[in-house]
C-alpha cells in the first residue's frame, strides 16, 4: 500500500509496528544475548534452591539499562516454569520499607494482600515463613533497585531479617539478590555490622554494553517490533550511538518507538535519520522519568522549586522549599542527599566570599526537561 501524501497520515490500519509492546517497559525479551557470565553466575547462585537448599546470596551490580533485572526476571521464568522454588521480585523504588517488602512478599506467596489495617512487622513475617516451612518451599527474593531502601534507612532492617530467617524460624530458606544501579553506594561499607557479619554475597556485575552489542540486541528488538524495511542500518547504527552516550538500553528501545512513531505521523512506511534525532529530544530523558517516578510529594515538591532556583545556595533553596512545603531543614537535608545520589541534582560545595563554604544545588538536567515529567 503507498503512503497518502494528500492525508498525511497513515490509515488505521497501517502501522511501521509489527508488535508495538516489545518497545515497551515491561517486555521481557525472547532473546537476551551478551550476558552470558552473568546468567552462569547467578545460575550457580541459585542452583542450591533447585536442590531445596538456602540459594547463595547475590549482590548484582551494573549501571541502569544493563540487563540486571531482565537476566533475574529471566532466570526466574525458568525456575518457576521447572522447579517448585518461590521466586519473587520486589521493586523497591516503589516498596521501601521493610514492612512494605515483607507485605510484597506476603501477597505473593498467600495470594492476598496482608490486612491492611496494619498486623504487626513480626505477625506478617512469622506467617511467611511459617507458610515457608509448612509446604516445605525455599524462597528466592530479589530486591530490584534496592538502593531505594538504603535512601529510606530501611536496607539493613530488612536485610537482616531475610538473612536470619532461619534462624527466628527453623526450618524457614530464603535466599537473597539484591540489585543496585547506583554505583557511588558502597552496599556493604552502608550496611550495619551485625548485616554484614552474615551477609557474604556472591558479586555479579553488568558493565554497560558496547557499541556493537547495543546494535546487536537493537537490532534483534526491531526485527520483531517492526515490519521489514522499516529501519535501515545507518538509523539503526545511529540509535544505538544516541544508546551508548548513557550506556543505559532503555534510551535505545525508547528511542526506537518514538522514531517508529515519528515516521508514522510523517505518514511514511520508513524510519529516517530525522526521525531518530527528533525521538532523541524525549527519549534522552527516559532516565529522568524514571528517578522522577519514584518520587514521594515532599520529594518532588523540592524539585520543583529547584527548577526555579537551581545553581542557588542551599539556604536559599530552602527557604523557597519551607515556604511552598512548610517542611523543616533536617527532612529537607535527607531530599537533598536522595535526589543527590538519584543524580537528579548535584550538590557541590564552593567558597562564598565572606561566608566560607556552602552547598550549591544544581539540577542536572534541563529545568523544562523536568517540569514537564513532574507534571
Ligand atoms: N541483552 C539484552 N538483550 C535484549 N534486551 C535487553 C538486554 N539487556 C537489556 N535489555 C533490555 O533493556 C531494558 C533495560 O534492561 P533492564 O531493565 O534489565 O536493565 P537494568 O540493568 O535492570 O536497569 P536498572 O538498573 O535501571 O533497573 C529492558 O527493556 C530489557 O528488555
Amino acid at each position: 500500500m503507498a503512503d497518502d501524501p494528500d492525508r498525511g497520515m497513515l490509515s488505521w490500519d497501517e502501522t511501521v509496528f509489527r508488535d508495538e509492546h516489545v518497545f515497551e517497559i515491561d517486555y521481557v525479551p525472547e532473546t537476551f544475548r551478551h550476558r552470558e557470565n552473568q546468567l552462569q553466575s547467578l545460575q550457580y547462585a541459585l542452583r542450591p534452591a533447585v536442590r531445596g537448599a538456602r540459594p547463595l546470596n547475590t549482590m548484582v551490580r551494573g549501571p541502569p539499562g544493563t540487563g540486571k533485572t531482565t537476566a533475574v526476571q529471566k532466570l526466574f521464568g525458568e525456575l518457576r516454569s521447572q522447579t517448585d522454588v518461590r521466586t519473587v521480585r520486589v521493586n523497591c523504588q516503589v516498596d521501601s520499607t521493610r514492612y512494605a517488602v515483607f507485605s510484597r512478599l506476603f501477597e505473593s506467596i498467600f495470594e492476598y494482600e496482608p490486612p491492611s489495617s496494619g498486623i504487626s512487622f513480626k505477625k506478617l513475617f512469622g506467617q511467611i515463613t511459617d507458610r515457608l516451612v509448612e509446604e516445605d518451599d525455599v524462597l528466592v527474593v530479589t530486591l530490584d533497585d534496592v538502593n531505594y531502601l538504603f535512601y529510606e534507612n530501611e536496607a539493613s532492617d530488612t536485610l537482616y531479617s531475610l538473612l536470619r530467617a532461619h534462624e527466628a524460624h527453623s526450618g524457614a530458606r530464603i535466599g537473597v539478590i539484591i540489585i543496585s544501579s547506583d554505583l557511588s553506594l558502597d552496599i556493604m561499607d552502608e550496611l550495619d555490622t551485625r548485616v554484614q557479619s552474615v551477609f557474604r554475597p556472591e558479586e555479579v556485575y553488568f558493565p554497560v554494553y558496547d557499541t556493537d552489542e547495543i546494535v546487536d540486541i537493537l537490532r534483534e528488538r526491531s526485527r520483531i517490533g517492526f515490519h521489514d524495511g522499516v529501519i535501515g542500518a545507518p538509523e539503526l547504527d545511529r540509535v544505538a550511538e544516541l544508546t551508548a552516550e548513557s550506556g543505559d538500553l532503555r534510551v535505545g528501545i525508547d528511542l526506537l518507538r518514538r522514531a517508529g512513531l515519528n515516521a508514522e505521523m510523517r505518514a511514511s512506511r520508513t524510519v529516517t535519520l530525522e526521525d531518530v534525532e527528533h525521538a532523541y529530544d524525549k527519549s534522552k530523558y527516559v532516565h529522568l522519568s524514571r528517578s522522577l517516578r519514584g518520587l514521594s510529594d515532599s520529594e518532588r515538591a523540592l524539585v520543583e522549586v529547584l527548577a526555579d532556583h537551581t545553581g542557588e545556595q542551599a539556604g536559599e533553596v530552602f527557604e523557597a522549599f519551607h515556604a511552598n512545603t512548610g517542611l523543616g531543614y533536617t527532612r529537607y537535608s535527607e531530599i537533598i542527599n536522595k535526589l543527590d545520589q538519584l543524580g537528579v541534582i548535584e550538590a557541590d560545595y564552593a567558597n562564598i566570599e565572606g561566608r566560607g563554604r556552602s552547598r550549591t544545588l544544581t539540577l542536572s538536567y534541563d529545568p523544562d526537561a523536568v517540569l514537564d515529567r513532574l507534571n
